[in-house]
């Protein structure tokens, strides 16, 4: 009894130690510098996630609190963050952003593994870990499989799984769920350049998924995908995997045991599918030949590319389509550049639709850009792990500290921009009389302004591809499908559709054009 009471007190202590005391002492730390940003009160558990939770409480999206506080924000170059009770130092200004990379290159900031969350997930891919040559080798091979020469190749095959695309939400005579078909595009056009001849296996082959009650569901391996990533992310963000890392690091307990069996089946699968593989030229088989890896290496390295790909670029198609019907004369704008492209609703699609074509877009180009300024799919980089006492715009910040480039504040800086609250995606042409009005007041941004792919040498590798993926569905949606999102959703103030949104996006498709699908798509696919 006396035993367990002890325990139970030593438990309470440190419970008050990790969720009050330390918080407080970090934040207390950091606030006698001017120019970092520390939250107003000190809320134990929650900390500074009040935002996003107050965000979402006024029926906003809850990054909707970057926008409205921008203002303030751009006055500090770095912000000290409770992530819940995980204290992290944010990296708002460009100043702050060029430091960073400099310390990031001496490797005094690097990637660490959390083991929690997505880090466990990730944990055999290049992510957690720090940038060793043969993960800086793992990358280069990244950026050249997943470049714009390789990804390229996959156009066409991008456009018909547009067509199958359009053709599975031109069926549906209720609201079509925009976010899920996209999900299942990008998931599709990656599991084509990562598995090729074997992507069909992907959809196929059914494997068992140990559900929370216990039961075993046979699922394919896009859906194991979708809720392995969905477990990871929750635990990433729950209270107690943060309190308690050392249960997510060796899963003694559910849900930490069953969703790493989960992950298991998917890496054995993963396995399966490329030992056995007799398409040598896909990317999957790229890194299986790379003898520099262990097979749990190489098996890591393609989760990653599934997790870190799929869904990103997902949303950022759907906030596109967005911010595009909101604005419809930046709408009519890209439909004139795409017609007079020879991109229009025709057979010659697939034929106009090349590399040199579509690159020649510049306002698609820049339509992408200002959706990326204005809803990044991911609002921060990574974590990485400050690996000595460094300073950060004269601010101290001690070894073992954990820090992250923040993405979105800096995007709505009155200061850098003309107009940061519209979507005017004329701002990113140099040509532009929006661009040279913006430019005679000062407002161009810096190139560390901008960071929708992180900066640095562990940004994202598949960015060109991302692009390319944005650009092929883009100029097809808009030239085949009238897309409609509710009058509700397009007034409504603080809506948004980047990762972890709570909003779902449901868009009508007109009866006009069910019928030119139909007539195309069964013509040519029978
Ligand atoms: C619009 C779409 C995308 C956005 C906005 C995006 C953004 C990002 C960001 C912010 C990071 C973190 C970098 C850091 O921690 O400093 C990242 C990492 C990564 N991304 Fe992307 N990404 C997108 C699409 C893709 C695609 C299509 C792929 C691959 C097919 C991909 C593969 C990766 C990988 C492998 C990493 C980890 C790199 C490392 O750990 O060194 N991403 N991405």
């Amino acid at each position: 009894m006396k035993v367990l009471g002890t325990a139970l007190l030593a438990f309470g202590i440190y419970l008050g130690y990790f969720i009050v005391i330390k918080p407080y002492l970090w934040r207390k730390k950091y606030q006698k510098y001017s120019n970092v940003l520390v939250g107003d009160k000190f809320i134990p558990v929650v900390g500074d996630s009040i935002k996003e939770l107050n965000s979402i409480k006024a029926n906003k999206v809850h990054y909707a609190h970057y926008e409205e506080d921008a203002h303030i924000t751009k006055k500090y170059d770095l912000m000290a963050k409770l992530e819940g009770s995980v204290p992290v130092i944010l990296v708002l200004s460009s100043r702050a952003t060029q430091e960073f990379l400099q310390l990031q290159k001496r490797s005094l900031i690097d990637r660490y593994n959390t083991y929690r969350g997505l880090q466990v997930m990730l944990g055999k891919s290049i992510t957690p870990r720090a940038t060793t040559p043969d993960v800086v080798q793992r990358r280069k091979n990244m950026t050249q499989w997943l470049g714009l020469n390789a990804s390229s190749q996959f156009i066409s095959r991008m456009i018909q799984l547009c067509r199958e695309t359009q053709k599975a939400i031109s069926k549906q005579n209720q609201d079509v769920d925009i976010m899920h078909h996209c999900n299942i595009w990008t998931f599709n056009v990656l599991t084509q350049i990562i598995f090729g001849e074997d992507s069909s296996k992907v959809i196929n082959n059914f494997y068992p998924y140990i559900n929370s009650d216990g039961s075993v569901e046979e699922i394919n391996l896009r859906e194991m995908l979708i809720r392995v990533a969905k477990v990871y992310l929750d635990q990433h963000f729950s209270p107690f995997t943060n309190m308690f890392p050392i249960l997510s690091k060796y899963k003694f307990i559910n849900p930490y045991k069953r969703d790493y069996k989960n992950l298991q089946t998917f890496e054995k699968a993963i396995h399966h599918i490329m030992t056995t593989s007799k398409d040598t030229s896909s990317v999957g088989s790229k890194f299986f030949a790379n003898k520099e890896c262990t097979d749990e290496e190489k098996v890591g390295d393609i989760i990653l590319i599934l997790v870190g790909g799929a869904e990103t670029t997902a949303h950022a198609i759907v906030s596109s389509l967005y911010l595009l019907q909101k604005n419809p004369e930046a709408l009519q704008k890209l439909k004139d550049e795409l017609t007079n492209n020879g991109l229009t609703r025709n057979e010659d699609f697939e034929k106009n639709c090349t590399l040199e074509n579509i690159q020649n877009c510049t306002y698609l180009n820049c339509v992408i850009k200002e959706t990326l300024r204005r809803e990044n799919p991911a609002s921060v980089t990574f974590e990485y792990k400050v690996k000595q006492d460094i300073q950060i715009c004269g601010v101290p910040i001690q070894k073992n500290e954990d820090i992250r480039l923040d993405i979105m504040a800096s995007k709505f800086d009155d200061d850098k921009w003309l107009n940061p609250h519209n979507f005017a995606p004329e701002r990113h042409d140099p040509e532009s009389e929006f661009y040279q009005n913006a430019k005679k007041l000062g407002k161009v941004a810096d190139a560390y302004t901008m960071r929708p792919f992180s900066l640095g040498n562990r940004n994202c590798p598949g960015q060109s591809l991302a692009i390319l993926e944005l650009k092929v569905f883009l100029a097809y949606f808009v030239t085949h499908i009238n897309w409609e999102f509710s009058q509700e959703d397009l007034q409504h103030e603080g809506i948004g559709f980047a990762m972890g949104t709570q909003f779902e996006a449901k868009i009508k498709v007109s009866s006009k054009r069910e019928i030119l699908v139909k007539s195309c798509y069964i013509q040519k696919y029978p």
